[in-house]
C-alpha cells in the first residue's frame, strides 16, 4: 500500500485514480471498450486502470506537474472490468474520456491517445480495442463523408439495388491500353464501377497518367453504350500528399465521378482527401489495405468496427467492409455490425454484432460499405440478405474470369441482382428460393448460366477468426 496519492516513487494507477467504479460517464466523454489480458498477478483493474492512465495523462511515476493542471478532469476514467466468459485471462475494460482531451476534428490525435503508447505495455500480454462511443459533440466537430450514401445515389441515377462493380485482374503487370479495355468491357456488360487494385499506382509497367487516361475513355465509351452514369475508382495513393492531389486533380479533368485512396495513406492524408472530394464533388472511395494486420486477431490490435467509425468520421463515402460469403475473414454478426455502423443514423449497442455501446451520428451522412473479395453471381440472395441493398458489391475474378469474356461476366452479375431484386420486391423469401431464383434467371441469360456451372458450388468455407463474444455459435457460409 502506497502511502498516498503525492508520495514520491512508482504508485498503482488505481490508486492514482484511474479506477474510478463509482464514475457516471458523462454525455460528452469519449467511451473505449479494451479487451485486456493482463500479465499474470496483475488484477484487471489494475490493468484497466494502467491503459486509462498511459492513455490520457499519466505516467509511471508521480510528477508534481500534475499539481498544475485540474488533473482529476483530464484523467481517463476506468469504470468497468468484466471477465470475458469462458477466457479466464481477459477482461472488457472501459474507459471515458473527457472531451477537452482531443483536438476536434482529428483522427491523427484521438488515435495517438487511445492506440498510443499503451498498446505496448509489459503489464498486459495483450490489449485489443473493441469499440468506441464518439459522442456527439466530438462527431460534429468532423466533416464526415464527402458525399455520403443519398448524395453518391443522386449523383449517379441509380436506386433501389446495391451498385456493382470490379477489380480489374490481374492486380498487377496489365498495360494501359489493355487495362482501359478491361474497365470498358465490365462497365458495357452492365456493373456500374470498375476500380484499381489496392497496390496500382505508378508503376513501370503502367504509369499512372497513362492508366487514368485509357481508364476513362473506357468508362464515357462505355456510359455513352448503355445510357448509364458508370465510374472507375482511380487509385490516387503516392508518397506525397503533393502526388495525390496532382492525380486526383487529373482524375476531375477526365470527368471521372470517383478516386480511390488506400487505408496505407494514413488517418491525416485520408482527411485531407476528404475535403479534396467534398470541395470537387468527386465521391471518395476507401480500400482498405493493411488492416487485417491489426484487426483479425481477437486479443490484440483495434476491430474493424473502430476502424469503420474512424473513417465515417474522416470523411470517406466508401470503404471496404467485408462480404461475409466470400475469400477474405468475415464473420456474418461482425459484419453486419460493421455495415450497421457505417450506414444508420443511430446504432444501438448489441453484443451479437459486436457493438458495446449506443452510436449517434446526428445526421452525418452514410458510408456506403463495399463487399469484395471473393465473390460471384451464385451467392447472390446470400450477398443481398446479408449486406442489404445500399452496399456496393464487386466481382473481379467473378467477373474478368468468366468464360465468355468481361462483358459476359458482368452481364451474369446484373442479371443475378435484377432477378434478386425483382424477387425481393415481389416478397418471396429469396434467401431460401435464391438458388431457384438464379436458376429461372439463367434460362433466359447464356451469361448467368455460364457463370452458375462454373462458380456455384464455389465457396470458401472456414471457421472466422474474430467473432464477437456473445455471438451464438458461428454459422458456416
Ligand atoms: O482485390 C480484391 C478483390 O478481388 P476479387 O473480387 O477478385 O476476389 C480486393 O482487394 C479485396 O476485396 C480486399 O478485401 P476487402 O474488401 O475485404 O478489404
Ligand atoms: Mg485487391
Amino acid at each position: 500500500m502506497s502511502a498516498g496519492r503525492w508520495s514520491a516513487g512508482v504508485i498503482p494507477y488505481a490508486e492514482m485514480g484511474y479506477w474510478r467504479p463509482d464514475y457516471e460517464p458523462k454525455d460528452s466523454d469519449i467511451l473505449a471498450a479494451f479487451r485486456i489480458t493482463p500479465q499474470q498477478g496483475v488484477p484487471p483493474e489494475e490493468a484497466g486502470a494502467a491503459v486509462a492512465g498511459e492513455s490520457s495523462t499519466a505516467t509511471w511515476t508521480v510528477v508534481w506537474t500534475d499539481r498544475l493542471t485540474s488533473y482529476e478532469n483530464y484523467q481517463g476514467k476506468c469504470y468497468k472490468v468484466e471477465p470475458v466468459p469462458g477466457q479466464g485471462d481477459q477482461f472488457i475494460a472501459y474507459i471515458a474520456y473527457d472531451l477537452d482531451l482531443f483536438e476536434e476534428g482529428s483522427i491523427a490525435n484521438l488515435t495517438s491517445s487511445i492506440i498510443g503508447n499503451v498498446f505496448g505495455f509489459k503489464a498486459l500480454k495483450a490489449l485489443r480495442l473493441e469499440d468506441m462511443r464518439i459522442p456527439t459533440h466530438y462527431v460534429k466537430t468532423f466533416q464526415g463523408p464527402a458525399h455520403g450514401i443519398v448524395m453518391e445515389r443522386e449523383y449517379l441515377g441509380k436506386f433501389g439495388r446495391p451498385l456493382l462493380g470490379a477489380t480489374v485482374k490481374p492486380k498487377l503487370g496489365l498495360s494501359a491500353r489493355n487495362y482501359g479495355r478491361v474497365v470498358y468491357e465490365a462497365l458495357r456488360g452492365g456493373l456500374d464501377f470498375t476500380k484499381d487494385d489496392e497496390n496500382i499506382n505508378s508503376q513501370p509497367f503502367m504509369r499512372w497518367r497513362d492508366r487514368f487516361l485509357y481508364c476513362m475513355e473506357g468508362v464515357n465509351r462505355a456510359q455513352a453504350a448503355t445510357g448509364e452514369v458508370k465510374g472507375h475508382y482511380l487509385n490516387v495513393t503516392a508518397a506525397t500528399m503533393e502526388d495525390m492531389y496532382e492525380r486526383a486533380e487529373l482524375a476531375k479533368e477526365l470527368g471521372s465521378v470517383i478516386v480511390m485512396i488506400d487505408l496505407t495513406i494514413g488517418y491525416t492524408a485520408i482527411q485531407s482527401m476528404a475535403k479534396w472530394a467534398r470541395r470537387n464533388g468527386v465521391i471518395l472511395h476507401l480500400h482498405r489495405a493493411g488492416h487485417s494486420t491489426y484487426t483479425r486477431q481477437k486479443t490484440h490490435g483495434v476491430n474493424f468496427r473502430v476502424i469503420a467509425k474512424w473513417m465515417r468520421l474522416a470523411g470517406v463515402d466508401h470503404i471496404h467492409a467485408g462480404t461475409v460469403v466470400g475469400k477474405l475473414e468475415g464473420d456474418p454478426n461482425s459484419v453486419r455490425g460493421y455495415y450497421d455502423t457505417l450506414r444508420l443514423d443511430r446504432v444501438e449497442a448489441d453484443p451479437v454484432k459486436g457493438l458495446y455501446f449506443d452510436q449517434e451520428w446526428a445526421s452525418m451522412p452514410g458510408t456506403m460499405p463495399v463487399a469484395s473479395g471473393g465473390i460471384h453471381a451464385g451467392q447472390m440472395h446470400q450477398l443481398l440478405h446479408y449486406l442489404g441493398e445500399d452496399s456496393i458489391l464487386q466481382f473481379g475474378g467473378g467477373t474478368i474470369g468468366h468464360p465468355m469474356g468481361i462483358a459476359a461476366g458482368a452481364a451474369a452479375n446484373r442479371v443475378a441482382l435484377e432477378a434478386m431484386i425483382k424477387a425481393r420486391n415481389e416478397g418471396r423469401d429469396y434467401l431460401a428460393e435464391g438458388p431457384d431464383i438464379l436458376r429461372a434467371a439463367a434460362k433466359h441469360s447464356r451469361e448467368l448460366d455460364v457463370a452458375l456451372s462454373t462458380w456455384g458450388d464455389i465457396t470458401f468455407t472456414y471457421e472466422s477468426t474474430d467473432t464477437p463474444d456473445a455471438a451464438p455459435t458461428p454459422v458456416s457460409v
